[in-house]
């Protein structure tokens, strides 16, 4: 079970910012759980779209608000012709996060949230169209195919990787990917959900705050963690390699992406679920180095620091056996988190101030400002 952690000092930590009735994270006794619910529990038994109606409308669905409700999104997934042309104009060289942040602001000029009683379904939509905005420009800019936004796969997780390439998902696939959707969904005030909350306390319009999120996640502290320590990962050919090298770039006091967290002081409750998915992706591929690397890695870790695998650690290989490029990693979290960002931002609205903190002033005392001859 995770732990609390003495939760003191700069970056606020330690802090209360607000309330919510969303998530726990590190909750004694609790762990993570959504809206009273752990998410381990529902990794192992929902679907994505159950746990996205839950944050949303507040409870489980029943088995016919589920099927209407995927319905509803599958009616969603296409994007304008006037966004797919932006995405076209977007380079291949550009990161996936900026072509995700462009993707969502352009989707806000096209389709603008007018008014606050639309929130349910400019976040639908946005979710919606999400993995298509990711693959519609993916494959364009690396492959030259127009694909189809749309498609019958009746989730959203094998929707994307149908989108991704062009053809329906393994059932294992399908499963691993609707897990780690389940795991990314929501984390109570990380950073870039925060992000959001400050831009939802201005008023301000739903786009803008799922905007400035993905600005936030894109960060290697943060989301961008999964494809920090793919590229880590990769480097090494056998484990012995890895020991070396982890012990060495701890030597030289690097951080080790995937490993630690803000709030959790003893693990992550979603690593071990996502572990034992990418134990099985390895045997189904017959790997015999990405997942002993990462183990070793891990090991390291834990004997050295008592530093623990986050959620983004075992994620990087998991996903590397599903055939997704590197540069998607953080793109697939933004699919799954917006779930949680919108959340908050119908929460703070519910219940709104506007959060300005205050700064403690650290500069020179106040002084007359000198003629620019005399300076
Ligand atoms: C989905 C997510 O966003 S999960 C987080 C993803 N991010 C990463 O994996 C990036 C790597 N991890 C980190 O940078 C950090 O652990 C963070 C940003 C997640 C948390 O930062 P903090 O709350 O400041 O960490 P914390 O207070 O536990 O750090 C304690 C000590 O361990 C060190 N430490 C923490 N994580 C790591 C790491 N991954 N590698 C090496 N050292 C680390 C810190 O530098 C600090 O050392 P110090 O006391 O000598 O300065
Ligand atoms: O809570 C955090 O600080 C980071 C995290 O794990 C998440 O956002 O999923």
């Amino acid at each position: 079970m995770a732990e609390g952690k003495v939760l003191t000092g700069a970056g606020l930590r330690g802090q209360i910012a607000g309330q919510t009735a969303l998530s726990t994270v590190g909750k004694a006794g609790a762990g993570l759980t959504y809206r009273g619910y752990d998410v381990r529990e529902l990794a192992k038994d929902c679907l994505f779209e159950e746990v996205a109606y839950l944050l949303f409308y507040g409870e489980l669905p029943t088995q016919a608000q589920l099927d209407g409700y995927l319905t509803q999104l599958q009616t969603q997934r296409d994007l304008p012709q006037a966004l797919k042309e932006v995405l076209e104009r977007i380079p291949a060289s550009a990161h996936p996060m900026d072509v995700m942040r462009t993707g969502c602001s352009m989707l806000g000029n096209l389709e603008p949230e007018e008014s606050f009683e639309q929130q349910l379904d400019k976040a639908n939509r946005l979710m919606a169209a999400f993995p298509a905005i990711m693959c519609y420009w993916y494959r364009f800019s690396h492959e030259g195919v127009r694909i189809d936004c749309t498609s019958d796969a009746p989730d959203l997780g094998s929707h994307f990787l149908t989108l991704l390439h062009g053809k329906a998902p393994s059932e294992l696939h399908r499963k691993v990917m609707n897990v780690s959707l389940i795991l990314y969904a929501e984390h109570e005030f990380n950073a870039s959900t925060f992000t959001a909350r400050v831009c939802a306390s201005t008023l301000s319009d739903l786009f803008s705050c799922i905007t400035g999120a993905i600005g936030s996640l894109r960060g290697p502290l943060h989301g961008g963690a999964n494809e920090a320590a793919m590229e880590m990962i990769e480097k090494f050919a056998t484990p012995e390699e890895a020991t070396e090298g982890t012990l060495a770039m701890l030597a030289r006091k690097d951080k080790i992406m995937g490993f630690g967290h803000a709030i959790y002081s003893v693990s992550d409750p979603r690593n071990e679920v996502i572990k034992g998915w990418s134990k099985l992706l390895a045997e189904e591929v017959g790997d015999t180095v990405l997942f002993p690397v990462s183990e070793a890695i891990d090991k390291v870790m834990w004997e050295q620091k008592k530093l623990f695998p986050n959620a983004d650690f075992y994620h990087a290989s998991a996903y590397n056996f599903m055939g997704i490029p590197t540069k998607l990693f953080t793109p697939i979290f933004v699919c799954s988190r917006v779930t949680g960002w919108a959340s908050h931002v119908f929460e703070q609205r519910s219940n709104n101030r506007i959060i300005r903190p205050s700064a403690e002033y650290i500069g020179v005392e106040q002084r007359p400002v000198p003629p620019i001859a005399a300076r």
